[in-house]
């Protein structure tokens, strides 16, 4: 490797130091007084690399996201992915480059010296892709040799061999430092330069409609005067072509803002719909959602498009007022166009307030029609025909009536406010005129004042109406935007042994010590489990059992950290849930009981690995088709022209009961993990396949609970 590469990099033991360095010098952590220092990782555990570096970016409040490519495609990585930390292997050891940015064709790199240094794109591709290189240059310098390819031929033809080569490989060990969506909403934005964009926005707006303005005021006076020659017309149409490129700045500011700010909006609510809480998920139900999502779309629009309207058509009314100030209609123009604005805000409330009743109906019957149609064949064979439409009148009826409501608020709205103005602005200019006390240009003044406050108010108008839609979408989908701010880790790192029970200072086996759980359903309501006492030691075979409704679900979801009792001490292999966060998960899992377990729309190998890395190993899809032939799948695989590949879900293979019930323990399985719950999984398998797949489960399981009613 590059003597200058070797000195940039970063040793383990001092990598923490340099995370926190790069995020500092890439204007990702301006508040660096408050941050903890993350604890070194030791070269003995890297295994547990990815996971250190993702734990310390977060104590950082930062996001690390891993990043793997193709070999071939490497060099492209290095020009998109910064700041970055890259892993280097030099000998045994692993050492790390950060990477600040790309500039001017060249990267820069933060050296052990906090320096920044410049590195040519094509050195660093080299330095790391060289351990995939070196083992196949021989053998392709000698197939050149065979093949008699020119000595100056040489370097082009080994680089696409070498591409050709190793177009399958990928490299690991990136990873881009970036703030997490979950990061204070106005703190994404100014990292994304957005208010200084929306500043530059609205001076660019100014400078427009000032120059405008001017373009009116020079024509015009130059034709009240009677002096309209070419010169005067020369200088007017170089002014309004000056306007074209001020406008082209304009649209490109307003577009690249609203990608943006769609971009963060929409990172930032998908964050909280996936860190909901389990109970407020199902409480809601999937109609609500669907609600949410459509609303959390028309939200970032309407904002966007409305907003930049009003700001538009602000500025506008800003130099519409001046105009008319200075007009013939004076001061009386001013308090009519006052007034005017009073009764837009007016008429616009009533417009919100309606629009508000009316989403919060077409919410509950979006929600009915999602239940209606999931339930739809259960209605068709239990309720009685006469019944079946009863309340869907008088619903739609209520529908109707509502919407009417609401067109009456928008028509003047949409169609009155800015029209109506042109009528009061020129009876405002009547007295002027026909007293015959003002010149012709102060009324061309007005008249042009009139006119541009005419064009503010239709803007302003849509806009207002669009920031009210807005409005309402945000009552809908705030708790999403809420729930996606979360504060860093504060929890001590711990190893991949740590985690497991058994580091050398931590041997347990007891996996799960549960003492005095209490949990309940709403806080109100008697407790589903009261006084709870387990404990599970390694390598147990257990069966739960107990009368419908007992609560073995709901202590399988406390098992596996998907919901947290309300009181009472649950361990797991010694450790609390707020010391092992997300690792809980990867150490308990359950296969939930069929009503809450989904086959999901895609391949049957994702279906089955969708616990491990995806996309998944050549390895950990072998190990999955070995697994769904041991359950007794083989004869279905045979039958599915793209075996492990095939599109499963809704729209793809329909899946029988039976072989359902099997995917989901084989997903459940297939994730290794210490502990395995299997909720009521054997109630629809024949016997001899239900054998089958106990001796599977018995066989790969480490730790297994049953729960079911033999
Ligand atoms: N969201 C909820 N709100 C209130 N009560 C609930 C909720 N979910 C479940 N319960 C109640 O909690 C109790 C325990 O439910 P759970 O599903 O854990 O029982 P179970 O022992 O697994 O039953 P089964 O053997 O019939 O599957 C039941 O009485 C159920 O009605």
């Amino acid at each position: 490797m590059d003597k200058a590469i070797v000195d940039l990099c970063w040793p383990l033991a001092r990598l923490g130091e340099g995370i926190e360095e790069l995020a500092r010098q890439a204007g990702l952590s301006p508040e660096s007084r408050n941050r903890i220092a993350p604890e070194p990782l030791q070269q003995q555990d890297i295994a547990d690399l990815s996971r250190w570096i993702e734990w310390a970016s977060d104590r950082l409040a930062l996001e690390a996201e891993p990043i793997e490519t193709p070999v071939s495609q490497f060099g492209q990585l290095l020009r998109n992915v910064s700041p970055a930390v890259l892993q280097v292997k030099t000998g045994e050891e692993s050492q790390f480059l950060l990477l600040l940015k790309l500039k001017f064709g060249k990267l820069l790199l933060i050296g052990p010296d906090l320096q920044v240094h410049r590195c040519s794109v094509d050195m660093l591709r080299a330095a790391i892709c060289e351990p995939f290189e070196i083992p196949i240059s021989a053998e392709i310098d000698h197939l050149l040799q065979l093949a008699n390819v020119p000595k100056q031929q040489w370097q082009q033809v080994r680089a696409v061999m070498v591409r050709e080569r190793l177009a399958g490989q990928r490299i690991r060990g990136c990873w881009l430092l970036r703030l997490p969506p979950t990061t204070g909403f106005w703190r994404q934005l100014s990292q994304a330069h957005l208010p200084r964009r929306a500043l530059l926005m609205v001076t660019v707006f100014m400078l427009l409609y000032g120059m405008e303005m001017a373009g009116w005021a020079l024509i015009g006076q130059a034709a009240l005067n009677g002096r309209l020659d070419f010169g005067w017309l020369t200088a007017w149409v170089l002014l309004v072509l000056s306007l074209i490129p001020l406008h082209l700045l304009g649209g490109w500011l307003d577009s690249m803002f609203a990608l943006d700010m769609g971009r963060i909006l929409k990172k930032r609510l998908l964050a909280g719909a996936l860190r909901m809480d389990l109970q407020s998920v199902k409480h809601q139900g999937a109609g609500q959602f669907l609600g949410r999502v459509m609303e959390s779309q028309a939200l970032e629009s309407l904002a966007l498009n409305g907003g930049f309207s009003v700001v538009v058509a602000t500025v506008e009314l800003v130099f519409a007022g001046f105009i008319l100030a200075y007009g013939a209609g004076g001061q009386l123009h001013l308090l009519l166009l006052t007034g005017w604005l009073a009764l837009t805000l007016a008429l616009v409330w009533r417009y919100f307030k309606r629009l508000q009743e009316w989403t919060l109906m077409r919410l509950d019957m979006t929600h009915e029609l999602v239940e209606r149609m999931v339930g739809h064949r259960t209605r068709l064979a239990q309720e009685s025909a006469t019944r079946r439409n009863a309340e869907e009148d008088q619903t739609v009826q209520e529908y109707l009536n509502a919407s009417k409501g609401l067109d009456g608020a928008i028509t003047p709205i949409i169609g009155g406010l800015s029209r109506g103005w042109l009528i009061i602005g020129l009876i405002g200019l009547a007295p002027a005129f026909i007293s015959g006390a003002s010149s012709a240009s102060a009324l061309a003044i007005s008249l042009g004042g009139i006119l541009l406050a005419n064009r503010a108010l239709s803007g302003a108008t849509g806009g207002l109406a669009a920031l009210a839609r807005a409005g309402i979408a945000w009552t809908q989908v705030s708790a999403l935007f809420h729930s996606g701010s979360k504060k860093p880790a504060n929890e001590a790192f711990l190893t991949a042994a740590q985690i497991a029970g058994a580091s050398t200072t931590h041997v347990t086996t007891k996996l799960i010590d549960a003492s005095d759980l209490v949990f309940r359903y709403q806080p109100q309501s008697d407790p589903v489990l009261r006084g709870v006492n387990i404990s599970i030691y390694k390598g147990e075979r257990i069966l739960l059992e107990g009368s419908s409704g007992g609560g073995k679900s709901t202590l399988a979801s406390l098992l596996v950290g998907l919901r947290k009792p309300d009181s009472g001490l649950l361990l797991l292999n010694g450790l609390d849930s707020h010391t092992l966060g997300e690792s809980w998960h990867s150490l308990a899992t359950e296969a939930p009981q069929f009503h809450e377990n989904h086959i999901l729309t895609g391949t049957l190998a994702f279906n089955l690995l969708m616990g491990r890395q995806w996309p998944a190993s050549e390895g950990d899809i072998q190990e999955a088709h070995a697994l769904c032939v041991d359950l007794g799948l083989g004869e279905l695989l045979e039958r599915m022209p793209s075996g492990m590949m095939q599109m499963v879900g809704e729209t793809g293979w329909q899946l029988s009961h039976g072989e359902r019930s099997r995917i989901f323990l084989a997903r459940a399985l297939l994730q290794n993990t210490q502990l395995t719950i299997l909720d009521e999984s054997f109630a629809a398998l024949d016997p001899e396949s239900l054998e089958k797949c106990l001796n599977c489960a018995f066989e790969r399981a480490q730790t297994l609970l049953v729960i079911a009613h033999p």
